[in-house]
């Protein structure tokens, strides 16, 4: 593909990969969408510290998962509920997707994106991006004749200064699920520090707060249409073992899902949609 200018600061592209990559510029940041994945790599608001965590080792040819940036985990999240043979979090992070449109708006770029079909199930996202957050919606179609479940998530994996010493707040009172320590309950506490190995399912929350002394900001990250989100870093011992991570690398980022996960799959009726969102927003601390 050569590179095709489609409006003032977007520019469609092979990157070195050869993945058809989506470059945005703007007066007040920058970004990347992979259309391998059909998600955001990186975005930057100029004289910040990036806003995603993109793996310096991450798998960049058709077919494999990046880790970084906003995986898209559809129409599962983990393991296939009934079919161990099926890929981990669905078929849609290592689909070739297709940009359906880009738009300027008054504050940044509007991106439409198009993803694979599965048994009856399509999938399309919406990116908005602009200085002051990025939005990203996931739209789930049952163009079917029955009733369909599934379950998603967007895999936001947050940029840190050091996971050792970030935290996340507004946890009080949510339902989780410590796929670590397999364990499930209440949190009584409102703050979680970023510690170690997580993997947890909370419930009942919808907006949490990233804090990073080391950057001096904070993330926020509201979501919608999930009852659900996802926390987890792998921890030192547990990054060793992944392929597509520096060792240290899990001190960098820290994940916050908004999701459709286990208790909170969805069932879509034949013909109607349903849409996950997830808008993130750094500030000064
Ligand atoms: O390594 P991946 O397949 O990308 O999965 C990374 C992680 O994704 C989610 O956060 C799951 O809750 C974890 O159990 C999983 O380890």
């Amino acid at each position: 593909m050569t590179q095709k200018s489609l409006v003032p600061g977007a520019t469609l592209h092979d990157n070195e990969q050869g993945g058809p990559t989506l470059t945005l510029k703007h007066d007040a940041f920058q970004a990347e969408i992979s259309l391998d994945g059909g998600q955001l790599t990186a975005y930057q608001a100029h004289g910040q510290p990036p806003l995603l965590y993109l793996s310096p080792l991450a798998y960049r040819v058709q077919g494999k998962a990046i880790r970084g940036g906003v995986p898209v985990c559809w129409p599962w999240f983990g393991p296939h509920p009934h079919d161990a043979a099926l890929p981990q979090h669905g078929v849609a992070r290592t689909a070739r997707w297709t940009l359906s449109d880009v738009s300027r708006t008054d504050d940044g770029f509007s991106v439409e994106l198009l993803g694979p079909d599965f048994h009856g199930l399509k999938v399309e996202s919406c990116l908005q991006l602009c200085a002051a957050h990025v939005d990203i919606t996931l739209t789930t179609h049952n163009h079917g004749t029955t009733a369909r479940s599934y379950s998603a998530a967007l895999h936001t994996y947050l940029a840190i200064g050091n996971a050792d010493s970030a935290r996340v707040q507004g946890l009080a009172h949510g339902r989780y699920q410590d796929k670590v320590h397999r364990q499930s309950g209440v949190l009584y506490e409102d703050t979680l520090p970023c510690r170690g190995e997580l993997d947890l399912i909370v419930y009942g929350r919808t907006g949490v707060t990233l804090v990073d002394e080391v950057w001096q900001r904070q993330i926020v990250v509201e979501n919608a249409g999930s009852d659900s989100l996802v926390l987890w870093n792998p921890g030192e011992d547990k990054a060793r073992t992944l392929k597509d991570l520096p060792p240290d690398g899990w001190r960098d980022f820290f994940c916050i899902e908004a999701a459709n996960a286990e208790d909170d799959a969805r069932q879509i009726e034949a013909g109607e949609s349903h849409t996950l969102g997830t808008r993130l927003m750094a500030i000064p601390l």
